[in-house]
């Protein structure tokens, strides 16, 4: 039976430590017992002080960290499946096609043209190149990214610049859940605005969404709602 819910995420009783070997051994538990659900449509602003593993629950999120034990739940084919105990091909699969994550630094292949780079994801999903190119220009351009620099890849950018294809690369698929890491940093006003605008098309169309956001305004122009993480930080 095809389950229709709008719950996109479930989390569950998550617990994430991490064991310091250059610390004698400790162990540090950093997420304790964190459950919430996302729904299509919303945007969850996670919240709390320095330190209190909102980075470190976003990768987990992402099955960049594996848990101790919970549950990370993601619909995928319309079906709930659990990162934490997906095998890694399956991972790579929701990473593909449902999970869309916008880390705070860009990751790219050396010498690959900017514009090729945010023409991939759509050229891997079957789109011809000319609809590609037309669609990667277009979004390039929304973010302010001068067509002198399509052509140059973006390692030598400035760190906004960097920030706005890494944005790009992500937001040029439609994915049903997005996990953004301080996507906005180090924008300037106006392209913050832009980023803020693109978020919010997102999840008009219907995204999931969890976001780090360090900016207030930007918190309160894409949340729909905060989850809090409490300081719960053990060690053993
Ligand atoms: N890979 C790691 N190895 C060991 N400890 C880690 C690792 N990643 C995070 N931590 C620990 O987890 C704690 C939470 O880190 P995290 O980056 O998730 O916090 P945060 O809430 O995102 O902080 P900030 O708002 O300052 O970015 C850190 O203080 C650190 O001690």
């Amino acid at each position: 039976m095809t389950d229709t819910s709008n719950e996109m995420i479930h989390v569950e009783n998550l617990v994430k430590s991490f064991t310091l070997h250059n610390q004698g051994g400790v162990t540090l538990t950093v997420l304790e017992n964190v459950s919430f659900s996302v729904e299509r449509g919303e945007c969850i602003i996670l919240a709390g002080p320095s330190g209190s593993g909102k980075s470190t629950l976003l990768r987990s999120l992402y099955a960049n960290y594996l848990p101790q034990s919970g549950k990370v739940e993601v619909r995928h084919d319309d079906e709930l499946l659990d990162l934490v105990t997906a095998p890694p091909h399956v991972v790579l699969d929701i990473r593909a096609r449902t999970l869309g994550y916008v880390s705070q630094f860009l990751r790219v292949i050396p010498r690959v043209s900017t514009l090729d780079l945010v023409m991939e994801p759509l050229l891997a999903r079957g789109m011809d190149e000319r609809g590609a190119r037309e669609k990667a220009a277009t979004l390039l351009t929304r973010l302010r990214i001068p067509e002198s620099l399509w052509s140059l890849p973006p390692a030598t950018f400035s760190g906004g610049e960097q920030q706005r294809v890494n944005i790009a690369m992500t937001l040029i698929l439609d994915y049903p859940v997005l996990l953004l890491d301080e996507p906005t940093a180090s924008l300037d006003a106006e392209n913050r605005q832009t980023v803020v605008d693109l978020i919010n098309e997102a999840r008009e169309g219907g995204a999931a969404i969890v976001g780090i956001f360090h900016d207030s305004q930007v918190r309160e122009a894409v949340g729909t709602r905060t989850y809090t993480l409490e300081e719960a930080r053990k060690a053993a």
